[in-house]
């Protein structure tokens, strides 16, 4: 080994107990049960949602609270403790109006502290102190590991905790501990998260979802085509830009554009006002409670044509510039009769229904009006210059990619494009063809491509961005075409099919999923694939779990829109040291709700696999890591002490 980098690591380790030290304690690290992982996906800006899933840890945090204080506590008194750990501020505060005096807040202060440092301690035993303590909240490490690892006889102790306790009491510092305790227990019971794409788009949150994502102790993220829409935006895809603006006006969500992003909405506004009317096809998609006035639903509804407008123009010379995306059949605006109103597709001939093409030369329809070219040019400057934004999106960068082989498991939000017969579906760009593995990653390396070069707008990196979005060999859409203007414009829903690819009949077949990953070098027999993107109609029994065992899919429908359609709430998926388990989540009501009745969101659960015997950190990504430092270590050690 390079005796450079072994002076440059004696740096750090410069005495052999250091390094010994270090030894051992990776040594043991490998030999503790795996952390617990957690999946989500197809989040969709509900973070209100996302947070509960998020610090309930899909019911861990309950199964943890019910292990310990079954024989002890009432059903009540569970709930009532889960709620403090979920949501401690709000919990605090209620519990604290409702005393009369102060020996009675400082009785429960003393009884909760004492039984969050139980959870604490009983949900830490499967790390190391040293991982615990970095859980701690910093400003009192020194005082909960005083309390945790006291081990005097116990009528001492007891006396000792409520000595400690009290003082923190006596000093104001009780809420501020007990909320610290609280965050420390959700940490422990998820070790790692994996967020398995579309975190926009839908929902009115997706920039709180990332924020708390940012803030979160462990993640990764496989990217969704609604993310790419994003990240194709903000990398300067203009088609790209008009698809998240036509979306968030779609679901009445400007404000992420406006208020959350800063990006100015006066030009689109002002063009929109200009050449559009009110149009019932272009109202945006609401829940009944949440309609906006009717002089914003239509200002809303001028803008959703304006963009969409846009957005069908600049689709066209990429379809033109590049054959190979296959997509002529999308030229849509060249098949329409302007003055008959009707459009030809397949050769049938349909009406349109409420158009609204006051934009459109029928000579040169996909020629932008200069000022729609004005308006997109703003909008593209605007959303390049969104220091929110760009720290969201190099976020994305930075903890995403197109799929993430983990633990043995095989991560993808869509799908491996496969044809009828099951064999991976081959793509060809520029003169070279690609399938399977081959194909995500030239994809994912021209997503990277085009974000590193935010000034080339039509290069080709930048028309890949779309093309996952929309093409029929993207791994994230997995359709054959998207009917986004049939959807607009046609009234017969026979227009309005997307053909699913081959992969979302043959995912239900063991041998397809095994030839699956094996593609990715994963050992089939104890892999599985984890997959978002289409929602589990539960409510038409359609099982998450396919290919016995070997591929989930967790898309439950976080997003509210869908919810009638899977009957559920989402679904999420843990994964210990004891196996697999998916729950389903039932509809998430409010934060409040949880807060003043105790109840939690109720969630089934279902086992996917179960480990015959525990799995040990050796055994996963984090130990292929420890081994290779351990080698490291060891040829210090030889290099520097042992002669
Ligand atoms: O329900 P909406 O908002 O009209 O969206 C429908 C469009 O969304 C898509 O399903 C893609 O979004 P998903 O990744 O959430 O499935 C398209 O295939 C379809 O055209
Ligand atoms: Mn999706």
């Amino acid at each position: 080994m390079n005796t450079k980098y072994l002076d440059l690591l004696a740096q750090k380790y410069n005495s052999e107990e250091k390094v010994v030290t270090e030894i051992i304690n990776l040594k043991a690290i490998l030999n503790l049960p795996k952390g617990t992982e957690h999946f989500v996906s197809d989040l969709h800006g509900e973070y209100r949602a996302f947070q509960h899933v998020l610090r309930n840890g899909s019911g861990k945090v309950k199964e943890k609270i019910t292990d310990l204080f079954q024989d002890e506590l009432s059903e009540q008194e569970i709930n009532e403790f889960a709620t403090l750990v979920y949501y401690p501020e709000e919990k605090i505060k209620l519990i604290k109006n409702a005393f009369d005096n102060e020996t009675q807040l400082e009785h429960w202060y003393i009884q909760m502290i004492e039984r969050m440092l139980k959870l604490i301690s009983y949900a830490s035993s499967k790390y190391t102190r040293s991982k615990l303590r970095k859980a701690l909240p910093s400003q009192f490490v020194y005082v909960i590991e005083e309390l945790l690892y006291k081990t005097a006889d116990p009528a001492n102790k007891e006396s000792y905790y409520s000595k400690i306790v009290q003082q923190i009491i006596s000093l104001g510092q009780a809420d501020k501990l007990m909320i610290g305790l609280s965050y420390t227990t959700q940490k422990l019971v998820v070790d790692h998260l994996h967020v398995v794409g579309d975190i926009y788009d839908r929902g009115p949150e997706p920039d709180r979802i990332m924020e708390t994502l940012i803030n979160y102790h462990s993640v990764d993220i496989q990217w969704g085509n609604h993310d790419v829409l994003w990240i194709g935006a903000y990398a300067g895809s203009k088609v790209c830009l008009a698809n998240i603006i036509r979306i968030c006006a779609r679901y009445a969500n400007l404000e992420i554009i406006e208020d959350v992003y800063g990006i100015n909405l006066r030009p689109l506004l002002n063009l929109a006002e200009k050449y559009y009317e009110d149009n019932p096809s272009f109202r945006p998609k609401v829940q009944a409670d949440e309609r906006p006035s009717k002089h914003e639903e239509l200002q809303i509804t001028k803008i959703h044509q304006a963009i969409a407008m846009i957005q069908f123009k600049l689709e066209s010379p990429i379809i033109k510039r590049r054959p190979y995306f296959n997509m002529s059949e999308r030229l849509l605006l060249e098949n329409i009769d302007y003055d008959r109103e009707e459009i030809t597709i397949n050769g049938e001939t349909y009406p349109l229904d409420n158009p609204c093409f006051a934009t459109i030369n029928p000579d040169q329809p996909d020629q932008l009006l200069e000022e729609e070219q004005q308006v997109i040019d703003k909008l593209l400057f605007s959303v390049q210059h969104s220091e929110k934004l760009s720290r969201h999106m190099n976020f994305l960068m930075k903890k995403g990619s197109l799929y993430l082989k983990y633990n043995g498991n095989l991560l993808i939000h869509g799908c491996i494009p496969l044809d009828e017969e099951g064999h991976m579906e081959k793509m060809t760009i520029e003169n070279k063809t690609y399938g399977g593995r081959d194909l995500l990653d030239i994809f994912e390396y021209y997503l990277r491509d085009a974000f590193a070069n935010p000034d080339k707008t039509d290069d080709l990196a930048m028309d890949m961005a779309w093309y996952l979005w929309t093409g029929e060999y993207s791994s994230l859409f997995g359709k054959r075409k998207m009917t986004t203007f049939e959807r607009y414009f046609i009234k017969d829903k026979n227009t309005h099919k997307e053909k699913k690819n081959p992969y979302y009949f043959l995912r239900e077949n063991e041998e397809t999923c095994r030839e699956i990953l094996k593609e990715f070098d994963l050992l089939p027999d104890q892999g599985h694939i984890i997959n978002g993107h289409t929602p589990v109609k539960e409510i038409e029994g359609e099982n998450p779990i396919k290919a016995s065992g070997k591929m989930i899919v967790i898309d439950g429908g976080f997003s509210k829109a869908y919810q009638s359609t899977t009957g559920i709430a989402g679904y999420t998926l843990l994964f210990n040291s004891y196996g697999m388990q998916l729950v389903a989540h039932k509809q998430f009501h409010s934060k409040e709700d949880v807060l003043a009745n105790g109840t939690d969101v109720l969630s089934v659960k279902r086992l996917v696999d179960k480990e015959l015997e525990r799995k040990k950190v050796l055994e996963t990504n984090i130990g292929e890591e420890l081994l290779q430092e351990i080698y490291i270590l060891n040829q210090l050690m030889e290099y520097r002490y042992m002669k």
